[in-house]
C-alpha cells in the first residue's frame, strides 16, 4: 500500500489518481466534498475541532481496511498520521485542548498498533510526501477554490495554513512508521507538465522496487 501526503493543496488526491492509472493499483481516496463537518469546522473551528478528528480517525481507518483487504496492491490520497499534526495545530491555536489533543494522539496509536500474526497490517508500505512551499500552497488552494478554503472570506486562515506549512516538514522528518520518500512539488508539476510526471513516476517506483526487492 503507498500513501500520499502532504499539505492542504499539495496535489494528493491528483497524484494518486496518476499513480494508480500507471501502476495498476487500486485507488482510494478521502471524500472531502461528502464531509459534512469539514465546513462546519471552517465556520466555528473552536466548537468542530474534536468532532472532525473523530471523523476523520473514522473515516481513513475504514479506507485503510478497504484497501488492504483489496486483491490488488493498493494507494490512498492521504495518510491518517497527518491528522495529528493537524490537531496539535488546532490545540496550540486554541481550538481544541491539550487534553483532547492527547486522547486523540492516544487512540490513534491503539487503532494503528499492529496486531501480531495479522495479515491486516495498517501502516503503509512507501509514504510519499509531496513538499511544496507557501507560496504555491496558497496558490494552488486559490485556483482549486472550495469556498470554505479561501483566505479573502477568512483572513485568519493565512496564519494557519502558514503555521501548517511549517510543521510539516518537521513531521516528514519524525515520521518513522514506514519507509518514506519525498517529492519536491514546487519542482515537479506533475500535474500540468508530463515530463515532470514521468520523473516523479521514475522516482517512485524505483523507491517501490527497491522495497519490494528487499
Ligand atoms: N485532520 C484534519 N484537521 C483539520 N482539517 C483537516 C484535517 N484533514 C483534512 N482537513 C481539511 O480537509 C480538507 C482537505 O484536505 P486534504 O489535505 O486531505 O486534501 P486536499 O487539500 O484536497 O489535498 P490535495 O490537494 O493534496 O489533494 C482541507 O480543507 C483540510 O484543511
Amino acid at each position: 500500500m503507498l500513501v500520499l501526503a502532504g499539505t492542504i493543496g499539495a496535489g494528493k488526491t491528483s497524484l494518486t489518481r496518476m499513480l494508480a492509472e500507471k501502476m495498476n493499483l487500486a485507488d482510494y481516496y478521502e471524500s472531502v466534498d461528502d464531509n459534512e463537518i469539514l465546513p462546519l469546522f471552517y465556520k466555528n473551528p473552536q466548537k468542530y475541532a474534536f468532532l472532525l478528528q473523530i471523523y476523520f480517525l473514522n473515516s481513513r481507518l475504514d479506507l485503510i481496511k478497504k484497501a488492504r483487504l483489496d486483491d490488488k496492491d493498493s494507494i490512498m490520497d492521504r495518510s491518517i498520521y497527518e491528522d495529528s499534526l493537524m490537531f496539535r495545530l488546532n490545540a496550540d491555536l486554541s481550538r481544541a485542548t491539550e487534553t483532547e489533543a492527547d486522547i486523540y494522539d492516544s487512540l490513534l496509536k491503539n487503532m494503528m498498533e499492529e496486531i501480531p500474526n495479522s495479515k491486516l497490517t495498517k501502516n503503509p508500505d512507501l509514504l510519499i510526501h509531496i513538499k511544496i512551499s507557501f507560496d504555491t500552497m496558497l496558490k494552488r488552494i486559490k485556483k482549486r477554490g472550495r469556498s470554505f478554503e479561501q483566505i479573502d472570506k477568512d483572513p485568519e486562515l493565512y496564519k494557519y495554513y502558514q503555521m501548517l506549512n511549517e510543521r510539516y516538514n518537521r513531521w516528514y522528518e519524525e515520521y518513522d512508521q514506514s519507509p518514506k520518500m519525498q517529492i519536491d512539488g514546487d519542482r515537479y508539476d506533475f500535474v500540468e507538465n508530463e515530463e515532470d510526471f514521468e520523473n516523479v513516476l521514475k522516482q517512485i517506483k524505483d523507491s517501490y522496487q527497491e522495497l519490494i526487492s528487499c
